[in-house]
């Protein structure tokens, strides 16, 4: 089975009159996004007749989504219609192959502000600000679309520590984001790691999208063996694991032999009650400390004795 994601963009006074126009005409979802967040513009093509030429309003982005055979163009005449439009709105189609429905609550997902300069931007948006460092991504079936407090937890730490120029190890990498965030700040060589060979594909694509350098960048399915390699002991300059407590209680003896002298570690996944004895395992290779706590997950970080 496979669907069709319909997207147009109008003023936000008709958004909603769409939007609903379109539920009852077949629509599985709907989604408005603000596509003009903080801008106005002076009169358009959708104004009624009569309207005056000065009036303000803003630019909503109304997403649809419907089975694959819906007569679009019918729906989008009847919705137009219903909303009080004078002519039906440009649209564009988007065909969702079957993958899961996880890609589709994902599409709800808006643009994430992490620092004045780092933002998180899903594939089907535009960058609310084109001069920010925009990490472009699909987190397809891999976790880390960057709304989950660990993740922006993670990816807030790297974004006020990376000077430019680390060898970083993002373990646990999911959909890829924070080794490609890290990349994107500066970092000189960023490796993902994961145990899900689909996390590692959609890291890939991730990268791609980003359009990262391929000599800048790998991706691995964790394989022990590779990280016990002598010759990829003591490499890193910042290692970072968002997992959750006990695998990172496990993978700690691998975790530390990555990490150089002076490096750093960054945890998260781990819940306010499981701090201390995460802490206490890496406390004897590193001087750890709460780096951050949000919606009670916790940032754990360390430097390397
Ligand atoms: C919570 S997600 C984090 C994804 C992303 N780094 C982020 O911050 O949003 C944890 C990821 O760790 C992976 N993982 C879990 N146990 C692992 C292990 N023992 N070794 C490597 N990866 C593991 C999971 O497959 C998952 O993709």
């Amino acid at each position: 089975m496979s669907w069709i994601s319909l997207t147009l963009e109008t003023d936000d006074t008709h958004a909603e009159a769409l939007s609903d126009a379109m539920l009852e005409l077949g629509a599985l979802s709907t989604d408005i996004h603000d596509a003009a967040a903080g801008t106005e513009r002076e009169q358009s093509l959708f104004d009624e007749p009569g309207e005056s030429a000065g009036e303000i309003w803003s630019v909503s982005e109304l997403t649809a989504l419907f089975e694959a055979d819906a007569d679009i163009t019918s729906i989008v005449q009847a919705a137009a219609q219903a909303a009080q439009l004078p002519i039906p709105p440009v649209y564009h189609l988007t065909h969702v192959e079957e993958q899961d429905w996880v890609r589709i609550t994902q599409s709800q997902f808006d643009p994430i502000q992490i620092s004045s300069r780092l933002w998180i931007v899903p594939t089907w948006h535009r960058a609310p600000d084109p001069a920010a460092i925009n990490l472009t991504l699909d987190p397809g079936l891999a976790f880390g679309t960057g709304s989950h407090p660990t993740t922006k937890l993670c990816l807030a730490w790297l974004d006020e520590n990376l000077q430019g120029g680390e060898d970083v190890l993002d373990y646990g990498c999911g959909s890829g984001i924070l080794a490609i965030a890290a990349s994107k700040l500066g970092a000189h060589h960023a490796v993902g790691v994961d145990i899900d060979a689909q996390a590692v594909a959609a890291s890939r694509e991730n990268a791609m999208l980003n359009q990262c350098d391929e000599t800048e960048m790998e991706f691995h399915t964790a394989h022990f063996a590779t990280w016990t390699d002598p010759a990829r002991e003591a490499w890193a300059d910042v290692v970072v694991a968002n997992i959750l407590a006990n695998p990172l209680i496990m993978l700690a003896p691998i975790l530390m032999r990555a990490t150089r002298q002076g490096g750093h570690i960054v945890l998260s996944g781990i819940l306010m009650e499981q701090a201390e004895e995460v802490s206490h395992v890496y406390q004897q290779w590193f001087n750890m400390h709460i780096a951050g706590v949000r919606e009670g997950w916790v940032l754990l970080a360390g430097t390397r004795k």
